[in-house]
């Protein structure tokens, strides 16, 4: 008989029995950091379009349930095309989760090797979307035009939302790898902490302030640049527009690092399952 967990697992990840999980070697922390700053453009690139489209807060009523249903639908198309398989660090809002690694015999998981703990915290970037960033998307106009002198377009607006809602989920989705090679580095510091079960003190050990400085930064030079090119490319803005967009985007960053930090703790305190 199939069992709960094992249905569920069928229903992400049909392309892994979990027996059968390749071995996935992580990246280096620089390289991680590389391909952190990579989804850097992207994400912003997405919040500015998503800034500029006239959405009342009636679409997002009943917490969400329209946008939900909206994921669900893209969700069920992703699965189908393996989005998220074992591996690609993509998980969905809607779906059952993926079922976790365990360390075995024949299944050591050495570290340096990737070891999914089936964690995600797409409920808590969903709501903190919610209820702190749609709020300050709240501009009057819209790209838009229909004859029949309707401005808004609810398909287009979850449209963006869904990608946006994707990019901050697989963002900080690597801090499961961002973690990985951050025990490889030190497994036996890690390893007494796992031991106790010690959160706070694996928290100081995976926290680097200097980095987080440095990614504030990159998305607040990102937000100037893509506000300004808005404006060139002739969107008609009203004057704070500029500091808006830097508003929303150091939020929603300060938000990811703290989030992809959520989640390197939670993968460290599973490591050794
Ligand atoms: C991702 C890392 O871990 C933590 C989270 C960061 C982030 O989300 O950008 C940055 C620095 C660290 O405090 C990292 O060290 O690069």
């Amino acid at each position: 008989a199939t069992t709960r967990s094992e249905e569920s697992t069928q229903a992400t990840d049909s392309f892994y029995h979990p027996t059968q999980r390749p071995n996935f070697p992580v990246p280096t922390l620089i390289q991680v950091r590389t391909i952190l700053s990579q989804l850097e453009g992207p994400i912003i690139s997405k919040l500015t379009e998503r800034f500029n489209i006239a959405a009342p807060l009636s679409f997002y009523s009943n917490n969400g349930a329209k946008l939900l249903q909206y994921l669900k639908t893209q969700e069920s198309i992703g699965q189908a095309d393996g989005r998220y398989s074992y591996g690609k660090l993509e998980y969905p809002f809607t779906l059952s989760p993926i079922s976790p690694d365990v360390t075995s015999k024949s299944k050591p998981f050495t570290p340096g090797t990737f070891h999914e703990d089936g964690f995600t915290e797409n409920q808590k970037l969903f709501k903190f979307y919610l209820t702190q960033l749609v709020p300050l998307f709240s501009v009057q106009t819209s790209p838009f035009f229909h004859l029949d002198n309707s401005t808004l377009n609810e398909d287009a607006t979850f449209n963006l939302d869904a990608t946006l809602l994707q990019l901050i989920s697989h963002r900080s989705s690597i801090g499961k790898v961002v973690a990985e090679s951050k025990y490889a580095a030190n497994v036996t510091g890690f390893t007494s902490l796992i031991k106790t079960k010690d959160s706070t003190n694996i928290r100081v050990l995976l926290t680097n302030t200097t980095q987080e400085d440095a990614v504030m930064q990159q998305a607040s030079t990102a937000a100037s640049g893509f506000s300004s090119a808005w404006v060139t490319a002739g969107a008609s803005e009203p004057p704070s527009f500029g500091n808006g967009l830097q508003n929303v985007t150091s939020k929603l960053f300060r938000e990811l690092i703290d989030v992809t930090t959520d989640i390197e703790v939670q993968y460290i305190l599973n490591r050794l399952h």
